[in-house]
């Protein structure tokens, strides 16, 4: 039988197979080419298992090739590491330019990130209920500045559920990996998502009754009109990994796009002649504040906060 990984304790899995959620755990050993982690699976893989009959569990027996994943830590895969979660759809960013205002570099660190893993990344304004007319003014110019390099971004209330539909309709049939800063608000957007309030307590002391670890790496949700969401206790947001300088303006859309053009092939963009995202920046195509990040994270500061 072939099912979803929707939780993972370490030693237990919980597989969704059809209607049916089905307790599993891995047999012996499990290895998996290529790549050495704490864990061989993780919620979102998809695996073949077969039914023990008398005990009503299964045994999971194979996995099947993952299109991405995201790992705690550094993306350096000669290093154990654990994964965290597979197969995802999209990243979605919460943020808010209102308290706790979310940084320009933190908000790029994450779709920097987003790109090495190759996940599609999406941005949602929450606290939209707290601007003004000039602070909705402002809030269109930062969303013009992701928008246009091809990231798509939401303006919502969590707190009064304007535009929660559209998210609603975002992540439709789509596993989604949701972050956020704290205070950000992503409890509040996940909970509108998620009305049935309860799932999350009940799966936990459910596990426990029947003596299971209940450590949750991480976990998933499955969302009522179809589709998953990944919460991920422990960590706030996916900007961990170490990028290696050489390849980072390949990770901003805006730069990768142009930088065929630099007269030399080996331009770090920062003050080489004939550079053409310096041209860019110049001519104000690309976001002053894009670019500052790239430098932030070149020169190893912290944009973290
Ligand atoms: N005005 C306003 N406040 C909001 C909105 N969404 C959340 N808040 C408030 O912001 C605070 C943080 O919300 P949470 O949902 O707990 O935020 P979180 O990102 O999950 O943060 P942690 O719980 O610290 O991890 C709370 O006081 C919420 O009531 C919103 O759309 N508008
Ligand atoms: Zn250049």
């Amino acid at each position: 039988m072939q099912g979803l990984i929707t939780k993972s304790t370490g030693s237990w899995y919980q597989v969704r197979s059809g209607d049916e959620t089905i307790d599993c755990r891995i047999k012996g050993k499990f290895r998996i080419k290529g790549i050495t982690t704490t864990n061989p699976l993780a919620v979102g893989d998809l695996v073949d298992f077969d039914m023990e009959p008398e005990q009503g569990t299964g045994v999971i027996t194979n996995l099947h090739q993952r299109k991405n994943y995201i790992i705690r830590k550094a993306i350096n895969l000669s290093k154990q590491a654990q994964i965290i979660a597979a197969n995802l759809d999209r990243a979605l960013l919460v943020v808010t330019l209102a308290s706790p205002r979310t940084s320009l570099g933190f908000i790029d660190r994450f779709l920097v990130t987003a790109e090495a893993y190759d996940i599609p990344a999406c941005l949602i304004f929450n606290k939209l209920d707290l601007f003004s007319d000039e602070g909705l003014e402002i809030l269109a110019d930062y969303q013009a500045i992701y928008e246009n390099i091809g990231y798509p971004c939401y303006s919502v209330s969590a707190l009064e559920g304007t535009n929660i539909d559209k998210v609603r309709v975002l992540l439709k049939d789509k596993a989604t990996l949701i972050s956020g800063h704290s205070g950000v608000g992503k409890s509040s957007l996940i909970n509108r998502l998620l009305p049935d309030l309860d799932l999350r307590t009940h799966m936990v002391s459910e596990w426990s009754d029947k003596g299971m670890h209940t450590t949750t790496f991480a976990e998933m949700f499955e969302l009522p009109q179809g589709g998953y969401i990944i919460d991920t206790p422990g960590i706030r947001e996916l900007g961990v990994i170490d990028i290696e300088k050489e390849v980072l303006s390949h990770f901003f859309p805006e730069m990768r796009e142009r930088m065929n053009q630099c007269r030399f092939n080996n331009c770090r963009h920062i003050n080489e002649p004939g550079c053409a995202v310096l041209d860019a920046l110049e001519e104000g195509e690309i976001a002053q504040s894009r670019y500052n990040s790239y430098l932030s994270i070149y020169h190893g500061h912290d944009t973290r906060a």
